[in-house]
């Protein structure tokens, strides 16, 4: 629906035509402020959203009880009440890319991040979509591990493991974790190969823009510093091109040892989630997602996706906005 006098009818039924602030603070005191520099797309309304804002486009509503999804391009923004709603609405949005993929491709290929990220998933191990969900087409990467046993506590597949994977019927043939018996470069190489071999097979798609692989759904968490996967800010590996996976060994953020995809195959992804919740994040939010048009970009600005990149905020992570 078009933006912005469709977009307040439905926040304020009661109307049917509002497009300015003045009217807006007029009729609602409650919701602070409204502004709207660009042309938008709401694409739904439900409930427990608490606001959305978008680059070019500011919409501040303090509403509890609605959620306003904005859609700008191929972003999408959402800031949640809390990281409990955020986690009812990331479930719902994983178990629908899951669908139509998996009727589409006869394959779902989803790309974990360790972190916070496997928390905010556990949803899909409850009811409805333990059991709705066909698990045995989902195949299952990470987009950046540590090097380190897999039983050991800093593993993201221990993680991952422990969260979720374990709770759910995904074919062990099809979690694709590192080889942690390999150094950190033998194990991006593994892990690369591993790829290609899945490519070739067409489990995983492959970018007709780009010529890299082309993940159906990449969940992403991003660190207090503005990194996604083991990117940087101001490390070399951010500019990596070539390569698929690289590898890390003096990474700020222990341990130093990883493994990571690069940026080209991040960017090719079909649908990318970026899942921050928490006041740490406040201060990376507000330089990403704000008004800040510095050329020094943090990796997260460096993402996008080729077909929908998504941000799911809880509203710690958002009072900058
Ligand atoms: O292995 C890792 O360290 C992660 O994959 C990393 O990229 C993580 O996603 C972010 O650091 C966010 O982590 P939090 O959500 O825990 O802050």
């Amino acid at each position: 629906m078009a933006c912005p006098s469709r977009a307040l009818s439905y926040l304020f039924p009661t109307r049917s035509k509002l497009n300015t602030r003045s009217q807006l603070t007029l009729l609602k005191p409650s919701y602070s402020s409204l502004r709207l520099s660009s042309p938008c797309v709401i694409s739904s309304l439900r409930s427990s959203c608490l606001c959305v804002i978008c680059k070019g486009l500011e919409f501040r509503a303090k509403a509890s009880m609605a959620e306003v999804k904005i859609q700008k391009g191929k972003t999408n923004l959402s800031v949640f009440d809390s990281e409990e709603v955020l986690a009812v609405s990331l479930a719902k949005y994983t178990a629908d890319l899951a669908e139509k993929f998996s009727t589409e491709r006869g394959a779902f290929t989803v790309v974990l991040s360790g972190g916070s990220l496997i928390k905010s998933l556990r949803k899909l191990v409850e009811p409805p979509y333990v059991s709705s969900i066909d698990w045995s087409k989902w195949h299952v990467f990470w987009v950046d591990e540590r090097v380190v046993p897999k039983d050991h506590p800093d593993s993201n597949y221990k993680l991952a493991y422990d969260g979720f994977l374990s709770k759910v019927p995904i074919l062990p043939g099809n979690v694709y974790a590192i080889n942690d018996a390999l150094s950190a470069e033998g194990a991006a190489d593994d892990y690369e190969t591993c790829l290609k071999h899945l490519v070739q097979r067409k489990v995983i798609d492959t970018s007709e823009a780009s010529g890299f692989p082309k993940f159906d759904l990449m969940l992403l968490g991003m660190g207090p510093d503005g990194h996604v996967a083991s990117l940087f800010p101001g490390h070399p590996l951010v500019h990596e091109n070539q390569k698929w996976v690289t590898f890390i060994k003096d990474s700020p953020k222990p341990p130093p040892e990883r493994i990571t995809f690069t940026f080209p195959v991040i960017n090719s992804s079909a649908y990318i989630a970026l899942v921050i919740c928490g006041t740490g994040k406040a201060d990376a939010v507000q330089k990403v997602l704000g008004k800040d048009q510095s050329l020094d970009l943090l990796p997260a600005e460096m993402v996008s996706a080729e077909g929908e990149l998504t941000w799911f905020l809880d509203k710690a992570a958002a009072p900058k906005l």
